[in-house]
């Protein structure tokens, strides 16, 4: 498999700030690659540094194998997707699109015969003529996607393009832009804070925190098998529970749960002690068998699903989700119910 992108140990400062402290990361080509993490945590500047818009204090950047601050920024095969679209305004839609093209030394026919071919592949050739400002956001986000590809760049990096759109445009965007990263066979490196968008669209997540790589894996494997307490808390909802761990061997761990009941579940490589045990919400069930015993609080309407907000004998708050086709009989609050914990609900974490 080629890389497309090896990012090694880069630090970067701002004055006396750390905003990446010693990131790597190795991106494979045709991948749709997504950086994951909260506001603040380095994921823009991470986007910058590989479209050398900025240099790094320390480490190295390389693309298809050559150092980026050794190319020259018009031989990059990058090109960047912002949130705030940046088309020209005084432009029509195929003359922004063919821009890059021009800039490339493109003849005018074969540049409005690529930037038509573009707008086919983003759905708007009937809008070639109109300005920037007769579009809806959705349908800029498409010109500025289609300009960003027509020059053919091999990797495409795009910072939070879909934020300034609706949700119900947001989704049809995450499958549209899925289709063009399959059908061009581009690498994609998508900057997000919204774990869904990651979750849908990616090949490979790379969770970011305060300037570091927390995790990096499918979309399965992180949310499945988060290796931290920040990744299990960013990625979905889940429960967090301090427990007494009392064995740890060959990836799974002995622990007591509220309520004296011993789990053996899956683990971090931890030293007993005290740790934190997640328990997603869905593959919990009511009923006999209980791993522990709660008293329901509230129960939320979310339509497909109920939120059920309980609180065990310790006092920690505990949420279960039932599918709401599924369910038999909704507890009422004040009702005392039975947990049972499915296969793979529990998961012992590190710190
Ligand atoms: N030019 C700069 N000078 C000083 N500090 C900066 C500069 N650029 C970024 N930072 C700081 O570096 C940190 C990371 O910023 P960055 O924009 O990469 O975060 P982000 O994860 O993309 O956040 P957001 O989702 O809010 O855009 C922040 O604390 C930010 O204030």
């Amino acid at each position: 498999m080629t890389t497309a992108v090896d990012i090694s140990n880069v630090v970067k400062t701002f004055g006396t700030f750390t905003a990446l402290h010693g990131v790597s990361l190795s991106i494979a080509d045709n991948a749709f690659f997504t950086l994951l993490g909260p506001s603040g945590c380095g994921k823009t500047t991470l986007l910058r540094l590989i479209a050398g818009f900025e240099d790094v204090t320390s480490g190295e950047i390389r693309l298809f194998g050559d150092t980026i601050a050794r190319l020259e920024p018009n031989l990059r095969p990058v090109n960047t997707v912002f949130q705030n679209y940046a088309l020209f305004p005084h432009m029509s839609v195929i003359d922004n699109v063919a821009f890059g093209l021009k800039m490339q030394g493109m003849d005018l026919s074969s540049r409005r015969d690529r930037a038509g071919k573009m707008l086919e592949m983003v759905h708007l050739s009937a809008l070639a003529d109109r300005k920037p400002a007769q579009l809806s956001g959705g349908q800029q986000q498409r010109v500025a996607l289609a300009r960003a590809l027509a020059p053919a760049p091999k990797v495409l990096l795009l910072d939070e393009p879909l934020s300034a759109l609706d949700l119900k445009l947001r989704q049809a965007m995450r499958v549209e832009l899925k289709q063009l990263q399959e059908e061009t066979g581009i690498t994609f490196i998508f900057v997000t804070h919204d774990q869904e968008e990651a979750l849908t669209m990616s090949d490979q997540i790379a969770v970011m925190s305060a300037g570091r790589v927390q995790q990096v894996g499918s979309a399965q494997d992180i949310y499945e098998a988060p290796v931290n307490r920040f990744v299990a808390d960013f990625i979905g909802e889940t429960n967090l529970l301090q427990v007494d761990v009392h064995e740890v061997s060959e990836g799974r761990a002995t622990v007591t749960l509220p309520g004296g009941h011993p789990l053996t579940c899956p683990s971090a490589p931890v030293t007993p002690g005290k740790h934190a045990l997640s328990i997603r919400p869905e593959r919990v069930t009511i009923g006999p068998d209980a791993d522990l015993s709660a008293t329901v609080e509230r129960v939320v309407y979310l339509g497909s699903d109920l939120q059920v907000l309980t609180r065990l004998a310790d006092g920690s708050a505990f949420t279960i989700r039932l599918q709401n086709a599924a369910r038999t009989s909704v507890p009422a609050p004040g009702e005392t119910i039975g947990l049972h914990l499915e296969e793979g609900a529990a998961r012992l974490l590190a710190d």
